[in-house]
């Protein structure tokens, strides 16, 4: 063999050591999930439990919180072993909304003159608009199950997961305006798209008024209602267990283009989809499902390679 194939085979091969991604249990093991404001355990086979986890506080939003879950979901999007996740919270209620406590200290401006303090602060809401954004970047779908006080923040939060359930004593408020500002990291973007109601939207932002589960299900914010907090997350980790059946590639491929589509005309959409298939129709996991379909098996019957 000639010299310069040999070197190039080594190359090729060198290379290939260096870009091989490292398994999910061996990324696991180097950098667990290990935080102070949320607990994240496995809930079933390929499906993560994201709690967050002050509940003597009401799960009111913290410095570390606000940190942790970007953390937190830029992991869960490179765990090849985690295929759905449902987001809960510890405790009395789901969350009390940003930390009272910690806010003053938190949205300080810094800087020598007034156009420094601005550019630091619009740098802070974009920091912590990405809190939130990390949920819906994250091509994993997320559910999230509420129960109790649902307050501020929190409708910022469950505004950017995929799917959402409550308990019947679930009470969702908009309490931006009664702490003196205007919602910034994601309800006032996100909210009228989930329930289509400009008019319920304006009338919740203005008066921070509560909406109890009944009209939060009628207006479509939740999909399911459930009397109880142990119904509701069984329910939740069924239905993310269902899901984790699926083929991961078709199951994050959806997620990733309905959110392209909220945001984009029809023809920008299906352009983007095409582009999307080109190579994602190559998949194995069609084959498999086509496969098992015409051998009367369902997606359960099938193992999918990691993604
Ligand atoms: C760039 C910024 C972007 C972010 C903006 C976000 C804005 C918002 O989130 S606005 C909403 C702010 N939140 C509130 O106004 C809610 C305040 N809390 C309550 O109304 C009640 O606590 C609640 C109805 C949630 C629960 O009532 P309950 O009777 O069950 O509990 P409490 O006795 O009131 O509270 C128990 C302990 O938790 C502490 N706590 C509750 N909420 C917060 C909070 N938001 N921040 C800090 N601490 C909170 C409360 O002080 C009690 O503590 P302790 O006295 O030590 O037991």
């Amino acid at each position: 063999k000639c010299l310069p194939a040999l070197l190039c085979r080594g190359l090729y091969s060198g290379l290939r050591v260096i870009l091989q991604p490292m398994s999910s249990s061996a990324a696991s093991s180097a950098s667990p999930y290990n935080y102070e404001s949320l607990k994240v355990s496995q809930a079933r086979d390929h499906v993560l439990h994201v709690e967050l986890n002050r509940p003597d506080k009401r799960n009111a939003m913290n410095r570390a919180f606000w940190r942790e879950m970007v953390e937190c979901f830029h992991k869960i999007t490179d765990d090849s072993d985690c295929r759905a996740v449902v987001v809960s919270g510890a405790g009395k209620a789901f969350t009390s909304g940003i930390d009272l406590m910690d806010m003053a200290t938190m949205l300080q401006p810094q800087g020598d003159d007034a156009a420094r303090l601005a550019w630091n602060l619009r740098k802070t809401v974009v920091e912590f608009q990405e809190t939130f954004t990390v949920i819906e970047k994250c091509p994993k779908p997320v559910i999230v199950a509420v129960h109790g006080a649902c307050i501020g923040g929190g409708v910022d939060l469950i505004s950017a997961c995929d799917i959402r359930y409550c308990t019947e004593d679930a009470v969702f408020q908009v309490k931006e305006v009664d702490i003196g500002l205007a919602a910034d990291v994601g309800t006032l973007q996100r909210l009228p798209k989930i329930i289509g109601n400009r008019s319920l939207v304006c009338e919740l932002a203005f008066t921070a008024r509560k909406m109890m589960s009944d009209e939060a299900k009628s207006c479509g914010l939740v999909s399911r209602v459930f009397p109880d907090k142990g119904a509701m997350l069984e329910s939740a980790f069924d239905l993310a267990s269902d899901i984790a059946t699926k083929s991961p590639v078709a199951v994050q491929g959806t997620k990733i283009n309905l959110i392209y589509s909220r945001d984009h005309s029809v023809a920008e959409g299906l352009n983007y989809i095409a582009t999307w298939n080109m190579g994602m129709l190559q998949t194995q996991d069609i084959v498999q499902s086509a496969q098992a379909s015409f051998e009367k098996k369902t997606p359960k019957d099938i193992t999918y390679s990691k993604l």
